[in-house]
């Protein structure tokens, strides 16, 4: 495949200054739908099967890859095979919406402790979705436990929109009770620690790598902090970047606020894998 053409001006010179030099680029990823297909299970998603080989080819000839996700880094790490590849020496993952990093070259993890509010808001869970009707639980509806964060799943309901919109208010009201920030995605309701998102922690990691350019790829809303993060650093004149959305295979629409806003749009993990080998092909990876 040829790199496709990007949409917006701003996208277009992102992808020049990262094929001129992409010795100052960094390339970022979410994880769940952008590298890894979407599955019904959150305990089964793994990166599609060409992201690491791809991401092995284009890391050493840029400055950094990094995975910017909502799943805990050790969760990142596991689910996407990427520790131990040669090639891959440099990753980093930014997990819990940056809280944690992972950094593939020492193997090191550094974590905070979980907000006290988590651990009541496990205990308080149960008797909450219980109390829902009393069938939340039995309908399908799951909690996954993140040490840091409690994510609210509605996907294996019969009508994940509905059940999403019924828990919305008490989910909400909880998070509010126990000083946790409410994370929206899709088919979940994340309840988490405030003060860190995506863009915060992208940023930051930009900074640290002096990149002169960035491809950010995502396909949720927890990925809109991001945008706004290359946005901004694209209108200070500081970094250019280029905005990748990865648009669902599985039926359900794209997230408006980011395919609206993308460069390119391209199809799940598979469309954004053959991108990579585009551009590992247009650098002579
Ligand atoms: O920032 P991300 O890497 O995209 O993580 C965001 C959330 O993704 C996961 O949930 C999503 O993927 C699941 C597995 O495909 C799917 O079943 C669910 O409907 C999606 O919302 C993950 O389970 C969450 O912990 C992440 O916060």
């Amino acid at each position: 495949m040829a790199l496709p053409e990007p949409t917006f001006p701003a996208g277009e010179a992102g992808l020049t200054a990262i094929r001129k030099n992409p010795a100052r680029a960094v390339a970022a990823f979410d994880f769940d739908g952008t590298l890894a297909p979407i599955v019904a299970d959150p305990e089964q998603a793994r990166a599609h099967p060409g992201v690491v080989p791809v991401l092995a080819r284009l890391a050493p000839r840029l400055a950094a890859v990094a995975v910017v996700t909502g799943r805990p880094a050790a969760t990142a790490v596991e689910y996407g095979g990427f520790a131990g590849v040669p090639g891959l020496e440099h990753l980093t993952v930014l997990g819990q919406y940056g809280l944690q990093r992972w950094d593939a070259a020492t193997g090191r993890l550094t974590t905070p402790d979980p907000l006290p509010g988590i651990a009541l808001l496990r205990e308080e869970l149960p008797g909450l979705l219980g109390g829902q009707a009393g069938v939340w639980l039995e309908t399908g509806v799951f909690v996954e436990d993140k040490g840091h964060a409690l994510a609210v799943h509605t996907r294996r309901t019969a009508d994940p929109d509905a059940a999403l919109a019924a828990l919305d208010a008490p989910l909400r009201a909880a998070a509010a009770r126990h000083g946790l920030a409410v994370e929206p995605g899709r088919m979940v309701l994340e309840l988490r620690p405030p003060g860190m998102d995506k863009g915060v922690a992208l940023t930051t990691f930009l900074r640290e790598q002096d990149a002169a350019s960035v491809l950010f790829a995502g396909d949720d809303l927890g990925d809109l902090a991001a945008y706004d993060a290359v946005d901004a650093l694209r209108a200070a004149g500081t970094v250019d970047g280029l905005l990748v959305c990865s648009a669902p295979t599985t039926g359900e629409p794209p997230v408006r606020a980011l395919a609206d806003r993308a460069d390119l749009v391209v199809p799940g993990p598979e469309g954004v894998v053959a991108l990579l080998e585009a551009l590992a092909d247009a650098l002579g990876c």
